[in-house]
């Protein structure tokens, strides 16, 4: 990071806010990315970035037609990784290769990201010994690309209704790959219209008459030679998508199309040669690539949110529009208390995302470190963990955009914004990876928090919780939340608070669920009249971790000059929940009225503490111009000047009469002439 981002000609305004601002955004940077030493790698990726001539986006993207936004991604895509690993430590994926991805590629995805985000890590995890030596080189030489096809036409979430089958044939050793249904068509897959030439593919598994349910095997799709599907492949793109159109999401279909038994991974479940079935050690370690994206794209999703706060709070510091006293001058429309209001919780939640993410990165190795010795034991607290928050964060971060773009008024809607593309990237994560309701129900049901069942086994007192859960065993308190003033009250008191409203709401809903039971004739029909319910009690509980994971994160800094900041963010985050989040809060008299109302006078004068810090603060996320690529976020804040030259240099402009004109709009004016 530079040493100062105040340069001559930059907007006076931004520059005042820069000079104003009480702490060091070096410092802060530091704290936020992990450490000055991260900070300083990540300005040598940048330099080397730069440095780059085929690293260059001389295109701008939001220009380009479909079929040459695909171009142009493959296009950075092999460039970014054939100099990867000059530039970057390729095996850390949570953090230099994120950011290095993110400098080249933008918010879109390409025709190699299936390939490092999904096959690579399952490769890795899922393969056997013999299968590792055969297929990692390839896939690390790019030889080959990969995708990782799963979702069908007729199913995504219910992974057990999948309808593409693998039927083994031990008289020749081979499974039969097949599509038996148009539903069964395999649809969305990431790369797989025209770029990959292999995938892994999820189909039912039969041998020996059995059926075991969904297993990958490592496909081969198209000839290595003429990039032609293979006889009994049928492969395609599915067309233009809401974002991420640099990527030829596809679909697929099989008849009858014959593999070698050893294309089925194999490190887990086997298949031996006489079709004898060998379970593995946890039914879902064949999920593993899932577990993996969830778990990696809370940092992206959070970087998302930054990006758009970064973009917003700078225009809004330059942007000059009304007068708060008359006549004296228009002000910046970051004075408005609303525009703060609007913006300052967005710069909160990005922070207790992004340590989050760092916490859910840890699991990560943690259970890949298990799992390598055989141990499945952490494996269902990482698929909690990472299924809610994925299912909260990514919700937020969409919400979060879209404020950060409404409070930019008009130009907030032009791509110039970024905002468009950033929207629409960010957005996919809420249903790509386990459609985020579902993920909810999961967390509630199934995943390592099990609240249902922690609930029961809390009342029955044998409940084994883990350091996560054990709050949910503690006795709700009987006297009002310890809030009085904003001044006052401490990490611990807001931690407690919405330990409080999780309690109350996980209690809430198995209470529900339990009268359900007696009322509805089946279990499943009285989970489905909880549904709301419990989804609830699983925000609510994720919520509880990003608070408590946010405040255990900053107690780490003793800098007496970003600690305030630090809290006055936290506390924020905290105060902004508990406003928002109203009835969990109020039941049993927790929060009274009056202790509510000054729980938005705190907000209030917190608003007003964090603003003459807001430009240095999102400065401190470290972004790059060219990973902004908005006109409105520019480090500079020359904003208007940049508008004009960034209209002008639309393919529109490129000449003084449109088609459209010649073709449609002049004959209709000559008509319209003759008859007068
Ligand atoms: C050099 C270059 C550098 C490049 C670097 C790049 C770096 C990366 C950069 C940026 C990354 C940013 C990220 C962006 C990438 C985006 C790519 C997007 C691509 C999208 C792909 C996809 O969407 S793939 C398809 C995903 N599909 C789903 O997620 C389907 C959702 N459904 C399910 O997961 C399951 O069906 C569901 C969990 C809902 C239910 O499963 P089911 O089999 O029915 O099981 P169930 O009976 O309900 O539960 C039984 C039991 O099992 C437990 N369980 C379920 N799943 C798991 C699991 N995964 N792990 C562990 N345990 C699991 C469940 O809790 C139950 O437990 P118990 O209650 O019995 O104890
Ligand atoms: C941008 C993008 C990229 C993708 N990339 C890939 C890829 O690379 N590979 C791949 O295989 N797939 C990919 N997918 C597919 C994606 O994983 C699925 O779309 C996702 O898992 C949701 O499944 P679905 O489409 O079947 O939704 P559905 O399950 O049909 O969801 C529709 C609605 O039904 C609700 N619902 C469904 N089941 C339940 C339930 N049990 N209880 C309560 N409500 C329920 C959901 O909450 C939702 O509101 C991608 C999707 C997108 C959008």
């Amino acid at each position: 990071m530079e040493d100062t981002l105040i340069r001559e000609g930059d907007n006076l305004d931004i520059t005042k806010e820069r000079r104003n601002a009480t702490f060091r955004v070096k410092k802060l940077a530091a704290f936020i990315h992990g450490g000055e030493e991260i900070v300083r790698r990540r300005k040598e990726i940048y330099d080397a970035v730069e440095r780059e001539p085929r690293l260059k986006n001389s295109v701008p993207i939001e220009f380009l037609a479909r079929e040459e936004r695909h171009e142009e991604q493959a296009r950075r895509a092999v460039a970014m990784t054939d100099v990867a690993t000059d530039i970057i430590d390729g095996s850390d994926m949570f953090g230099e290769g994120i950011y290095y991805q993110s400098l080249i590629m933008g918010r879109d995805l390409h025709s190699l990201s299936l390939h490092y985000s999904m096959v690579l890590p399952a490769i890795q995890n899922q393969a056997d010994d013999e299968q590792l030596d055969e297929w990692l080189g390839p896939i690390i030489s790019r030889s080959l690309i990969s995708t990782y096809a799963q979702t069908e036409l007729g199913h995504g979430t219910n992974l057990s209704k999948l309808e593409t089958t693998a039927t083994y044939d031990p008289k020749t050793q081979e499974f039969i790959l097949h599509s038996p249904t148009i539903t069964a068509t395999k649809w969305w897959p990431g790369a797989l219209g025209k770029s990959s030439n292999y995938a892994i593919v999820m189909a039912q598994l039969y041998t020996n008459g059995k059926w075991h349910g969904p297993h990958p095997f490592f496909v081969q799709l198209r000839d290595a030679e003429t990039h032609m599907p293979l006889k009994g492949v049928t492969v395609g793109d599915i067309g233009p998508k809401l974002g991420i159109n640099g990527s030829d999401n596809g679909f697929l279909r099989f008849n009858n199309f014959r593999i070698p038994r050893k294309t089925m991974f194999m490190k887990n479940a086997k298949v031996l040669p006489d079709g004898t079935y060998v379970p593995p050690k946890h039914a879902k370690l064949g999920f593993g690539a899932m577990v993996f994206v969830r778990s990696i794209m809370i940092k992206d999703q959070s970087m998302q949110l930054g990006s758009a706060i970064t973009i917003a709070v700078r225009y809004s510091a330059i942007r000059r529009q009304g007068e708060i006293v008359p006549n004296s001058g228009e002000v910046q429309i970051l004075d408005y208390q609303t525009q703060q209001l609007r913006l300052f919780p967005q710069i909160s939640r990005t922070l207790a995302f992004l340590f989050a993410a760092y916490e859910v990165k840890d699991l990560y190795l943690r259970v890949t470190t298990q799992l390598q010795e055989g141990n499945t034991e952490l494996l269902p607290e990482l698929h909690g963990l990472s299924s809610g928050l994925k299912s909260v964060v990514s919700w937020e971060t969409a919400q979060g955009i879209e404020q950060c773009r409404l409070a930019c008024g008009g130009h907030g809607y032009s791509q110039a914004s970024a905002f468009p593309e950033i929207y629409s990237y960010a957005v996919g994560g809420c249903t790509y990876e386990g459609e985020n309701i579902v993920m909810l129900l999961q967390v509630a049901r199934q995943a390592f928090l099990g609240l249902v069942k922690i609930v029961s086994s809390i009342r029955a007192g044998t409940a084994k919780l883990s350091l996560l859960t054990s709050y949910i065993a503690e006795k709700q308190p009987k006297t009002r939340s310890k809030f009085t003033c904003v001044e006052n009250v401490s990490a611990e008191d807001l931690i407690a608070d919405f330990e409080y409203a999780a309690r109350e709401q996980i209690f809430y809903a198995y209470d529900l669920l339990k009268k359900n039971e007696t009322l509805y004739s089946t279990p499943e029909e009285a989970w489905n009249k909880t549904g709301i319910e419990l989804c609830k009690a699983s925000r609510l509980h994720v919520k509880a971790f990003l608070v408590r994971n946010y405040f255990n994160y900053v107690s780490k800094c003793n800098d007496s000059e970003i600690r305030p900041i630090l809290d006055q963010l936290g506390k924020l985050y905290a105060l902004d929940g508990i406003s928002g989040g109203g009835v969990w809060f109020t039941r049993r008299g927790y929060y009274s009225d009056d202790q509510m109302a000054t729980v938005r006078q705190g907000i209030y004068s917190l608003l007003e503490k964090i603003r003459p810090n807001a430009v240095a603060i999102v400065d401190a996320f470290d972004f790059s111009d060219r990973e902004l690529q908005s006109v409105l976020g520019r480090r500079d804040g020359n904003v208007y000047e940049n508008l004009l030259k960034w209209a002008q240099q639309n393919p529109m402009n490129r000449s003084e009469i449109s088609t459209a004109y010649i073709k449609h709009l002049k004959p209709m004016m000559t008509e319209g002439k003759s008859k007068l």
